[in-house]
């Protein structure tokens, strides 16, 4: 990568793209036969989880239903603020359905606690998810994910979705930054 490209401001990579494309589809081979004969709802959390929906709905072979709900904790900082807010809420109705989050990452755990009991309030048939990367030092509250990509270092990663004051969303791997970038 030259000068100009984001890249320059990572530390290292932590997760190449082949790594994660590679983890998608054996995760997208797992809720296939899970969910076999059964109607799937993607439920992802706007905007992190995005690349996520887009690989592992286009990975998956059975017909599944998308959509979409903005939550934010963080800001622009990088750490959660633990109180989340509802930025955009789902179109779809829940209940009766079969229902799998797709996140990007569980850090705190804070959003995915909180997002887990109001769904379940909506009544789906069933709810799991599913999320990229995991943090396990940093998990403040207990969460059951069925379907995890990676367990990563206690470090605040970019990349793949998460970005850093909304930078470094649209890179195809998952690196720290270079301390250069926290000090500008
Ligand atoms: O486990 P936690 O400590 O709660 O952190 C995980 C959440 O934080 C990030 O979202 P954020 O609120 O920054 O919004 P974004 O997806 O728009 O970046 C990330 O995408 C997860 O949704
Ligand atoms: O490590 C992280 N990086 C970017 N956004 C995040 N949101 C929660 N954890 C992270
Ligand atoms: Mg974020």
């Amino acid at each position: 990568m030259d000068e100009k490209d984001l890249g320059n401001d990572l530390a290292k990579v932590l997760i190449t793209e082949e790594e994660l494309q590679a983890k998608i589809r054996e995760l997208a081979g797992q809720i296939d036969t899970d969910y076999a004969n059964k109607d799937l709802l993607l439920v992802a959390v706007l905007k992190g989880a995005v690349m996520v929906m887009a690989d592992l709905s286009r990975a998956l072979q059975s017909h599944v239903s998308l959509d979409f709900m903005a939550v934010s904790s963080y800001g622009s900082g990088t750490k959660s603020s633990g109180v989340v807010r509802i930025l955009k809420d789902l179109d779809a109705d829940i209940s009766g359905r079969h229902v799998l989050i797709v996140e990007d990452i569980v850090d705190s755990g804070l959003t995915l606690s909180w997002l887990i009991d109001n769904l379940r309030t909506r009544q789906p048939a069933s709810l799991e998810v599913c999320a990229i990367m995991r943090k396990p030092e940093a998990v403040k509250t207990e969460i059951d994910v069925k379907y995890i990509g990676f367990d990563i270092p206690n470090e605040f990663v970019v990349g793949y979705g998460l970005d850093y004051s909304e930078k470094y969303r649209n890179l195809p791997f998952v690196g720290t930054l270079a301390p250069h970038v926290y000090s500008n």
